[in-house]
């Protein structure tokens, strides 16, 4: 392994990944993962279609558990953290789903009012000045009273938002957050993106496939394959290091180190060939 692709410990790290391995339904999903998460930046994680860059973002979260290894966030290594403890920190990450996953029968206001209503038990007033500032700071204040149904693609990702920071979060984890956004609302996500983590002085991590989007918005990425970090650097640089993984993902090409079957048993056993080779 290169320089390049190692992990390079930093003490200003808000998430610590150190040798987390990862085994779902018998296959591989890290091999003593090492990544680093700058805080106060902007990290990108790339990689081929199931390479578990979603499962990272769930052990940051403690959703899911690797076999071993360890997971710190902000000091905290999660996979050992008591249930309590666990619901502490969570409230401390603010998660954007793939979907912006609204719940169709509120309005934005009540979208975004949602988690404080379940898990505070403030005052109405201070509850609709978080959501009106919340919403402010997406550009929706004024489209607090719209339904779900009646937001474009890009409102609904910004309501989520909204949503995702409305307990003040030191993380923003943001899954896919520029599918099937058109140009102007992509900017605009963009924009925000970079915005929240500046004025609200937090750290966003944000799994993406987009390199241009990237390019923009991330001061540092992640290619993660095989189970490992293959790649990582200067999102304005990393696409020309020139190693076979970078040459194939961000080429796009069909062959490389990526294989194109998913890992399966002997082929000619599996078709009934005794012995098969
Ligand atoms: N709860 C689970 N149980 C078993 N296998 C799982 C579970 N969650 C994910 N996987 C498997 O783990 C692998 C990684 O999935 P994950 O969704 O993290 O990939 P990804 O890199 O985010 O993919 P994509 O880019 O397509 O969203 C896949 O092979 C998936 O089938």
């Amino acid at each position: 392994m290169t320089d390049s692709v190692r992990a390079k410990p930093d003490d200003s790290a808000i998430v610590r990944v150190r040798g987390l391995t990862t085994v779902l339904n018998g296959k591989t999903i890290f091999d003593a993962l090492d990544l680093d998460i700058p805080r106060g930046k902007v990290t990108a994680i790339m990689g081929p279609s199931g390479t578990g860059k979603t499962t990272l973002l769930k052990h940051i979260t403690g959703q899911m558990r690797g076999q071993s290894g360890e997971v710190w966030v902000d000091g905290r290594n999660v996979p050992a953290l008591r249930r309590e403890q666990l619901f502490e920190l969570r409230e401390r990450i603010g998660y954007l789903f793939q979907n912006s996953a609204l719940l169709t029968d509120f309005d934005v206001f009540e979208n975004v009012a949602f988690p404080l209503r379940q898990h505070t038990a403030l005052p109405e007033v201070l509850i609709r000045n978080i959501v009106l500032t919340k919403l402010q700071a997406v550009g929706l204040r004024g489209a607090a009273r719209l339904l779900p149904s009646e937001l474009s693609g890009g409102m609904a990702r910004r309501v989520a938002l909204a949503r995702a920071i409305v307990f003040d979060p030191m993380l923003i984890l943001y899954d896919e957050p520029f599918v099937g956004l058109d140009p102007i609302a992509l900017n605009q996500v963009l924009k925000l993106i970079r915005t929240l983590n500046e004025t609200l002085g937090i750290t966003s991590v944000l799994v993406a496939h987009e390199l241009a989007a990237v390019q923009q918005v991330a001061d540092h990425v992640y290619l993660i394959a095989n189970g490992k970090v293959v790649a990582q650097g200067d999102p304005k640089t990393i696409a020309s290091d020139g190693s076979p993984w970078t040459r194939q993902f961000f080429g796009g090409e069909a062959d490389g180190p990526v294989p194109f079957q998913y890992p399966a048993g002997d082929y000619a056993a599996s078709l009934g060939f005794k012995g098969g080779a």
